[in-house]
């Protein structure tokens, strides 16, 4: 590594402390305070526009925060161009030179860096073995598939010893299958180094099933940050409810609180679950459940829904079931019909949960 500001950074700890990115009036990243470890795989996840990719640039120092500090590795960044930082960044379109070997692309920081030729060598053969394309290094880029460019990129990115590697969307590219696989070999590449991974994206399914934690974007905001598996079961707000996954969300107002459960009164009738937050009585809130949740009514359900199917999707080991509600609302329930004798469209279903699979939250005006 060049002797330079990334040289004394060893740790991949990022820290973010009361950051703010402004692009004249606008505010695209709002004040943000965060500590991602070192070794961590940890991902931004949010729809197009919430500031993600402004994060990344500026943790990687493309970008200037308007307010605000970052720092790696205990290092105070501001006066550290991105050549200067121990970040190393990969873009969605990878960048790749497509007329060097694949070989060439791997060394081509430390050649730019006059690390000797040998020396060279030894790194990527090293990194071809950790992206797993050993043999490969004498191709052309545009002899690969999209999933060996995807390594050869992440590679070339490792060559230079980063304390951090900062992956913007680089698999949104590929088709589902490869994207799919090539989750679970990022995972295992980042395992495999063991430094820190920051990843940003607006599909769900790649950041639960990568990260260590996943912190959730809206409008220039972190709504909640978690393991996957709290995001998931525990959302904080509507709009990771919203975001994360599918939930049914039944709109009314609070009845009653506790502190832990509270019960909603709505146009179906009362409903009680797990409280978010702290609500108060006769607030605007939304009921939401999972549709993986609600299964064919049985005495022991504390909650029940009943109402007429209007759409059944076949899914192979699972079925959805699209139910109308009095109201005229939809409700979705899935894994029904591998339950029950098979349903019909028109027929009356009630699906039933427990109060532990729904979370209350308070809404504010048509949100969500
Ligand atoms: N250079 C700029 N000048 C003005 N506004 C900008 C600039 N770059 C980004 N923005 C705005 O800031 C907001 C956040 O943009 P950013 O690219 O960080 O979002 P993102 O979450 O990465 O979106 P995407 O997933 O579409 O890439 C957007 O509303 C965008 O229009």
């Amino acid at each position: 590594m060049p002797d330079n500001i990334g040289a004394t950074a060893k740790s991949g700890v990022v820290e973010l402390s009361d950051l703010e990115v402004r692009y004249g009036d606008f505010q695209a990243l709002q004040r943000t305070n965060l500590k991602i470890e070192s070794g961590e795989f940890f991902s931004f996840l949010g729809p197009s526009g919430c500031g993600k990719t402004t994060l990344l640039r500026t943790i990687s120092g493309f970008q200037s925060p308007t307010l605000g500090q970052v720092k790696i590795g205990g290092i105070d960044m501001r006066a550290a161009g991105p050549n200067m930082r121990p970040t190393a960044l990969i873009f969605q379109n990878l960048a790749l030179f497509p007329l060097m070997t694949v070989a060439e692309n791997i060394g081509y920081g430390l050649r730019v860096r006059g690390v000797p030729r040998r020396d060279r060598d030894v790194t990527v053969s090293r990194l071809l073995d950790i992206v797993s394309l050993l043999g490969h290094g004498a191709k052309k880029i545009q002899e690969l598939s999209g999933g060996q460019k995807q390594r050869v990129a992440i590679a070339r990115a490792l060559a230079v010893e980063p304390s951090v590697l900062l992956l913007d969307e680089p698999l949104s590219a590929l088709d589902l299958k490869l994207r799919q696989y090539m989750r679970a070999e990022l995972r295992a590449i980042q395992r495999r180094i063991g430094i820190t991974f920051i990843y940003i994206t607006h599909d769900q399914a790649e950041a639960l099933a990568m990260s260590d934690r996943v912190a959730v974007m809206n409008a220039g905001r972190i709504e909640q940050v978690g393991s996957p598996r709290s995001i998931y079961s525990a959302p904080e707000t509507p709009f990771v409810a919203s975001f994360v996954g599918e939930n049914n969300i039944i709109r009314g107002r609070i009845k009653r609180f506790d502190g832990t459960e509270a019960t909603i009164s709505t146009a179906l009738g009362d409903f009680t679950g797990r409280a978010a937050g702290n609500l108060h009585c006769d607030q605007p809130a939304a009921y939401f459940v999972r549709p993986e949740a609600l299964t064919p009514y049985q005495p022991s359900h504390e909650t029940c829904f009943a109402g007429e199917i209007v759409e059944i999707l076949y899914e192979g080991n699972s079925s959805q079931v699209t139910l109308r509600m009095p109201d005229g609302e939809k409700l979705i329930a899935r894994s029904v019909t591998s339950m029950t004798a098979s349903p019909m469209l028109g027929e009356r279903l009630r699906v039933g949960c427990n109060r532990a699979d729904g979370i209350v939250m308070a809404i504010e005006g048509s949100h969500p």
